[in-house]
């Protein structure tokens, strides 16, 4: 008989899953994603059952990473609920296995995964394509990924001005007081934008936002909402005159509204440029649309569950 599965809980994720150990599982894994070798990492496209009843959706995302030995599944819901909703827009569970076993060894908190690794991943993607002297970082949104991006992006760089916008000013003013350090709340996107070296779009948003014209040349935007086909965070003018970098190009192409919309061609996968085998072009506009991986999630769950162990 299998012994039951452990449960690791939210605080327990928070608490064990450090940006420092997770950002070098993230880079490698996504290295080994990009070199397309099925016998090393098999990651099917997620599998969405839509819940049109209730504006939501649930995805399915299993991934096997074979060099480490790491199988797992994550189920995440979305809900695109109304304002005075005080449930959250994504709720998701991790499933470890053991995968010589076929039994589940652990159950875990999805949700403080997903906002960690997905905030993780657009740090990596400002590592490498956000201009040299980068020193005016905006966020648009203020929910759960704005706070975990914030949290990465302060821990990996200086920046001189952080701003944040959203749709409604006292969400935008309850997530800069929240925070250690000084943030310029911005009564509109164009303020937010204007001048920014690196740009963060964690909306809900179906609709443009972000629009190339406030966009200074140059600048990095980490696109991480609008993960349906027909939603958008950026114009298309923004999307057809950056170099767009994606997650995976499979889940953008499939995924994307922003890319498939926009009719804007895909330039490399961020494990390409990890690997050396695309550039990274910190001189140009560049937009790292991210949709998010069964992998990264795998990684994840592997590092708390190994963490868990350890202090047993
Ligand atoms: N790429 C990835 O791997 C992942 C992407 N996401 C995406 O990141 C985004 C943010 O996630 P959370 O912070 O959890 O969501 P949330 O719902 O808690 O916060 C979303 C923010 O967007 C704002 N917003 C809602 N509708 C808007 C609209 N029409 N226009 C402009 N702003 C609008 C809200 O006011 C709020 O500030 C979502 O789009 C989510 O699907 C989430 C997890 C992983
Ligand atoms: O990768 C994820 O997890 C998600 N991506 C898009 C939005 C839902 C969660």
């Amino acid at each position: 008989m299998s012994e039951l599965p452990v449960l690791i809980s939210r605080d327990d994720v928070v608490r064990l899953l450090k940006n420092s150990d997770l950002i070098p599982r993230l880079e490698k894994v996504m290295g080994m994603f990009s070199k397309r070798n099925n016998a090393e990492v098999i990651q099917p496209l997620r599998t969405i059952i839509p819940l049109h009843k209730y504006n939501g959706f649930v995805g399915m995302m299993p991934a096997y990473v074979a060099h480490e030995d790491i199988l797992a599944t994550k189920m995440v819901s979305l809900y695109r609920r109304g304002n005075d909703s005080v449930l959250p827009a994504h709720q998701a569970t991790v499933l470890l296995f053991d995968p010589e076993r076929g039994n589940v060894t652990a159950v875990m908190d999805g949700t403080a995964i997903t906002e960690k690794r997905t905030a993780a991943v657009s740090a990596i993607s400002a590592k490498l394509l956000m201009p040299a002297r980068a020193e005016v970082l905006c966020i648009l949104g203020s929910g759960p990924q704005a706070v975990s991006h914030y949290e990465v992006f302060t821990e990996m760089f200086s920046f001189k001005e952080i701003r944040v916008w959203s749709r409604r000013r006292e969400r935008a003013e309850q997530f800069a007081s929240a925070l250690q350090g000084p943030v310029t709340v911005c009564s509109s996107v164009k303020d937010a934008v204007v001048g920014a070296d690196v740009i963060i779009t964690v909306t809900l948003a179906t609709e443009p936002v972000l629009l190339g014209e406030w966009v200074k040349p140059g600048a990095h935007v980490a696109a991480v909402g609008a993960c349906r086909p027909n939603w958008r965070e950026l114009d298309d003018a923004l999307m057809r005159e950056a170099v767009v970098y994606v997650d995976s190009r499979e889940g953008a192409a499939a995924e994307s509204g922003d890319i498939i919309l926009s009719g804007a061609s895909v330039f490399a996968e961020l494990g390409e440029v990890i690997n050396g085998t695309k550039p990274a072009e910190r001189e140009k506009t560049t937009v790292f649309k991210s949709l998010g991986m069964g992998i990264q999630d795998a990684v994840s769950a592997k590092l708390v569950f190994d963490q868990w162990k350890s202090q047993l």
